[in-house]
């Protein structure tokens, strides 16, 4: 154990004296050599927490289990980077929805009002949405690997629907985001197949069907990690909208 952390320490020495440019920082799927998948994810995470950014909740933390480590292993190795193939990129994700964008007089008026994003508002980690988001690289399906808290218990033991339709929301939300933003949820039809336990992680999965004009026809899965269990199917609907739209109250 002593050994590991040692291991874990030295490797996040190096990472933090390598001259990263600030985009391989903001990506970390990056280019550095590690020894072990674990000492990656570890140093990555070390790396977020003493940023003096806003904190990456994509970012393993300790709350996370190990078939959701396993999965974000998975798809973290199948992201950009020199010893990686880049089918898939992470989404970086922070607790203001939109610190990061930049754009005109609207967009900063909502950035000053200090918008929130409600999933990535829960102090404890673990007690609720813990997720992580990738997007293929041609942009035509996203994958969420998503572990749920006891905060969002509805039937004994089992995950609230709501809290289900936020995750297909926050997910095909992303995904439409990344595809037209700023856009908007105009429709979202769901189809609950089998309950989810609590505590479980299960895998997102959105694919985009239709784009016409503003509208984005976007559909969605959740399945067991091992693709056998099927817990809910959705369809949702995205408008793109002029940030004015947010304005009008
Ligand atoms: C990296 C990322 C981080 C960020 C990650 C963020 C992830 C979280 C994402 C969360 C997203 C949300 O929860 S958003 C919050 C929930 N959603 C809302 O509150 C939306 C409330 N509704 C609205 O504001 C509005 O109705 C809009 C924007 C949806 C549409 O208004 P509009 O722009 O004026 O459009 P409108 O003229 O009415 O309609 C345009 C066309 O769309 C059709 N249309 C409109 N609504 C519908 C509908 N419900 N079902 C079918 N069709 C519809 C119309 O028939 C028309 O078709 P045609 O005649 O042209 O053929």
């Amino acid at each position: 154990m002593a050994k590991n952390l040692f291991r874990i320490f030295r490797s996040f020495q190096s990472f933090v004296s390598l001259p990263f440019t600030k985009n391989q920082v903001a990506h970390p799927c990056a280019s550095v050599a590690f020894r072990t998948t674990f000492d990656r994810t570890m140093v990555q995470a070390l790396a977020s927490f003493f940023s003096p950014k806003s904190r990456d909740f994509s970012l393993p933390n300790s709350s996370w289990g190990e078939e959701m480590i396993r999965l974000y292993e998975f798809y973290n190795n199948q992201c950009e980077g020199e010893n990686h193939g880049g089918e898939w990129r992470r989404l970086p994700s922070y607790n203001r929805s939109l610190k990061y964008a930049s754009g005109g007089v609207y967009l900063s008026k909502i950035i000053q009002s200090k918008a929130r994003l409600f999933t990535r508002n829960i102090r404890e980690p673990g007690a609720a949405f813990e997720y992580v988001v990738f997007v293929s690289k041609d942009e035509q399906r996203c994958v969420c690997v998503f572990q749920s808290g006891h905060l969002l218990e509805g039937p004994p033991g089992h995950v609230h629907g709501g809290a289900i339709a936020t995750m297909i929301d926050t997910v095909t939300g992303s995904h439409a985001s990344i595809l037209s933003a700023p856009v908007m949820t105009a429709n979202l039809n769901i189809n609950y197949r089998s309950p989810i336990p609590l505590g479980n992680t299960v895998l997102v999965e959105s694919c985009l069907d239709k784009r016409e004009g503003r509208k984005l026809f976007i559909s969605c899965k959740v399945t067991s990690t091992d693709g056998s269990k099927l817990h809910t199917e959705a369809t949702a609907l995205f408008l793109s909208i002029n940030v004015s739209h947010l304005l009008r109250g």
